[in-house]
């Protein structure tokens, strides 16, 4: 029997508006405010657990939905997140966006009911084992079975990017224009400097494959130490895959998704030999076997917020271990709440794990009290109970005020894009 301060007494959703760079992708641009969502679930013994995940609109009525049913089950009991979402989240019960391919929008593969249970019982599992740690006084790495490390890499994640959002009422930052190789190396001396990162990767996917073959030279140039990737997104033929690889095969560490789908994929890792990683042809377990089968893959980017969360990440990299696949992590747009959740899973990722990915250098804004301080290029694994983050309140107010008065509810950068150029749409594929 469960301790009854051990049940959720409530589960609270809350959208907010987070403050954007103009960064440049294969879609168009980053909004000035782009959406997430802040859970917390309470527990009958007063204890809150924090979670964070994707606020566009339909993921926020699939959580708000969810969360309505968690009253009254035990924070220890994460793995029946998963039963509990099969039950609420039908075909018939949610938004039918969610069930369909929206390849202008995601970046993270195909949408399917699968995938939206993932990401839904990820937000709320990482909030259970917060509370669950606070409860016990144990981190979140202790209830995941124990660290493996205790600092995780990061790589300077670089954009090409506009100084300045093209609308009059967006957000700003202090970071110069990044649109040529030398804009990209400044923008990488920076990254190093005030955090000190040991990997670097290129978002590519928005210049002509030539000139983002320079870039990522002059990269390796500037910084000969460090590994670099490019990640173009999917955009690039199999041919053209195969000759940026070819060119730049004594310079990347790998190269990121070149082409769309695992078997494009596969025949430019045949092609070429150079190792290929993944978080668009892979990101469900049903997608694994033709990928490790075809070695289309060599290394893949987990990522808990759609994998299902941090006990499902540490599965996958196990199954990577077995597979002789390597692991990094991808990121989206986030604060500090998912940072500690990602290090977390990072800290006891089984194999052989490359620096994860992350945009947290690109926020200015935060929903926790101390946000995070890259030391070396990495977080220090918190040993304190649950996360290691408290909920700045204010702050979370401050952002849930911007998501009431705005009528931003998704993230586009299609329509972002289309602010600067009234004829942009989303490029068919492969773009080059
Ligand atoms: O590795 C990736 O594919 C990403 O980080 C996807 C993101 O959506 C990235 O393209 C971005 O933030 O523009
Ligand atoms: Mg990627």
């Amino acid at each position: 029997m469960y301790e009854r301060s051990m049940l959720i007494s409530e589960a609270r959703v809350t959208p907010i508006l987070v403050s954007d760079a103009p960064l440049l992708n294969l879609q168009g641009v980053h909004q000035p405010y782009t959406p997430r969502c802040v859970i917390e679930v309470v527990t009958e013994g007063g204890v809150v657990g924090l979670g964070e995940t994707y606020g566009d609109r339909e993921y926020l009525t699939a959580l708000q939905t969810f969360a309505a049913h968690l009253p009254g089950h035990p924070v220890t009991a994460s793995t029946r997140l998963w039963d509990l979402a099969a039950e609420i989240l039908r075909p018939e019960t949610v938004d039918a966006d969610l069930l369909g391919e929206r390849p202008d929008r995601e970046m993270f593969g195909r949408r399917n009911l699968d995938k939206l249970h993932g990401i839904v019982v990820s937000a709320f599992e990482v909030a259970l084992l917060d509370a669950l740690g606070r409860t016990v006084d144990l981190p979140v790495h202790a209830l995941l079975g124990g660290k493996l490390r205790d600092r995780v890499d990061y790589a300077a994640y670089l954009f090409y990017r506009w100084s300045e959002h093209p609308t009059s009422h967006a957000s700003s930052d202090d970071w110069d224009a990044a649109l040529d190789p030398g804009g990209v190396v400044r923008q990488a001396e920076r990254m190093v400097r005030e955090h000190g990162f040991r990997s670097l990767k290129l978002k590519g996917g928005v210049f002509p494959p030539e000139e983002e073959i320079a870039a990522v030279t002059a990269l390796h140039q500037a910084f000969p130490d460090l590994p670099v990737r490019l990640d173009p997104n999917g955009a690039w033929s199999v041919d053209t895959g195969t000759k940026v690889a070819e060119n730049l095969r004594d310079v990347v560490e790998y190269l990121e998704d070149p082409c769309t789908g695992t078997r494009a994929m596969a025949e430019v890792h045949r092609r070429a030999r150079v190792r290929l990683a993944t978080n668009m042809c892979v990101t469900t377990p049903g997608e694994i076997p033709e990928a490790f089968a075809t070695d289309a893959v060599q290394v893949l980017l987990c990522d808990h917020h759609f994998w299902g969360g941090l006990q499902a990440t540490q599965h996958l990299s196990a199954i990577c271990k077995t597979y002789g696949v390597g692991l990094s992590m991808h990121s989206n747009t986030h604060l500090g709440i998912s940072l500690a959740a990602m290090t977390h899973a990072a800290a006891c990722a089984q194999g052989d794990l490359h620096a994860c990915d992350t945009h947290r250098p690109w926020q200015t804004e935060d929903v926790i009290t101390r946000p995070h301080r890259f030391d070396g290029g990495a977080i220090t694994v918190p040993d304190e109970p649950g996360l290691g983050v408290e909920l700045d309140r204010e702050a979370l107010a401050r952002l849930h005020e911007r998501w009431s008065g705005s009528d931003v509810r998704t993230r586009d950068d299609v329509a972002a894009m289309q602010v600067a150029d009234p004829h942009w749409s989303m490029p068919s594929m492969p773009r080059w």
